[in-house]
């Protein structure tokens, strides 16, 4: 049976140190950290994630703002928004809550945030600097996870790294930072139209789980002892759930955790850490600690 990776106690530990970092910010005369969170339209669970990130931000010190837009926004009024963040000295982190409406397109609008402000990482300037392994803001989930790795004290040296999911928001970002200097995992990357998808998975001493299907890691998937990963958060009808429905990860976790030696749950394990992580680098927005250009 697999140890369990407990993300919601080490995502805990990153909060307390977020908020003794603020506290002492805060003390050496600086006002405390402040991140603008937009979000558009009415999607529960994106509205659930900013409720987090915004009650979360409160309990380690930072302010924040929700600009809650109506769904038909237009595209140019949210770039106007954004440009009016970027310009406020005020403003330290601006966060703009993904999935976007269907007629704005995402990449136009995550471009025009200040890269020196973009605590999700996403924008371009980030993105290459991630690939390069020079200073950047870091999505927080790819950043949380290896934290995960980090303080269980995981061995990433030399081993193989399989993450299963190609995303912008998680897939690439990790497989990047798999590779930097001192982590210095060899990775493979797979997606939807991976042949063998099972053969890799099955060599794979860290598995990483970022499809966005629910159990679609099954056991014979998973080689005995390797670490793995369950990024996924799939909501499945469950009558008989007070909530009406259940999360599942990407990872059949009672089957798998049989076979691993580490594994994340769902909930409680990477979700919690995105949140901590985005804490931190809006700390470092504040400081000022990726100066850009
Ligand atoms: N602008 C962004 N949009 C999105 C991101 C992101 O990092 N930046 N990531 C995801 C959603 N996400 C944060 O936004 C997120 C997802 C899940 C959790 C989390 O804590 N999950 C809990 C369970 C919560 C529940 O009960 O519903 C867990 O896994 O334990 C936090 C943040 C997409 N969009
Ligand atoms: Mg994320």
């Amino acid at each position: 049976m697999a140890q369990i990776i407990d993300g919601r106690a080490i995502a805990a530990q990153v909060r307390a140190e977020v908020k003794a970092a603020v506290e002492a910010w805060v003390q050496a005369g600086h006002r405390p950290p402040y991140l603008a969170v937009i979000l558009v339209g009415d999607n529960p669970a994106s509205a659930s994630y900013v409720r987090g990130k915004t009650r979360a931000a409160a309990e380690v010190g930072i302010a924040s703002d929700t600009l809650h837009f109506d769904p038909s926004i237009s595209e140019a009024a949210l770039l106007a928004e954004i440009a009016r963040l970027n310009a406020d000295e005020n403003v330290d982190g601006i966060l703009v809550q993904l999935p976007l409406p269907d007629h704005i397109n995402p990449s136009r609008v995550l471009n025009a945030i200040r890269p020196d402000k973009d605590v999700d990482g996403f924008h371009p300037v980030n993105a290459g600097r991630l690939l390069l392994g020079e200073p950047g803001f870091v999505p927080a989930t790819p950043a949380g996870i290896l934290e995960l790795l980090r303080r269980s004290g995981i061995e990433t040296t030399g081993k193989h790294a399989v993450v299963v999911g190609r995303s912008n928001i998680v897939g690439r970002p990790l497989a990047a930072l798999l590779l930097h200097r001192g982590i210095d995992a060899t990775v493979t990357v797979c997606h939807s139209r991976t042949r063998n998808l099972a053969a890799l998975t099955r060599a794979a001493d860290i598995l990483v789980a970022a499809i966005g299907r629910p159990r679609y890691i099954t056991a014979d998937m998973v080689r005995e002892g390797a670490v793995v990963i369950d990024v996924g958060i799939n909501r499945v009808d469950d009558p008989g759930h007070p909530r009406g429905y259940r999360l599942v990860g990407d990872v059949d976790f009672e089957a798998v955790a049989d076979k691993a030696s580490w594994i994340t749950p769902v909930p409680g394990g990477v979700g919690p850490m995105t949140i901590a992580l985005l804490l931190r680098n809006t700390l470092h927005a504040a400081q000022r600690r990726y100066p850009y250009p």
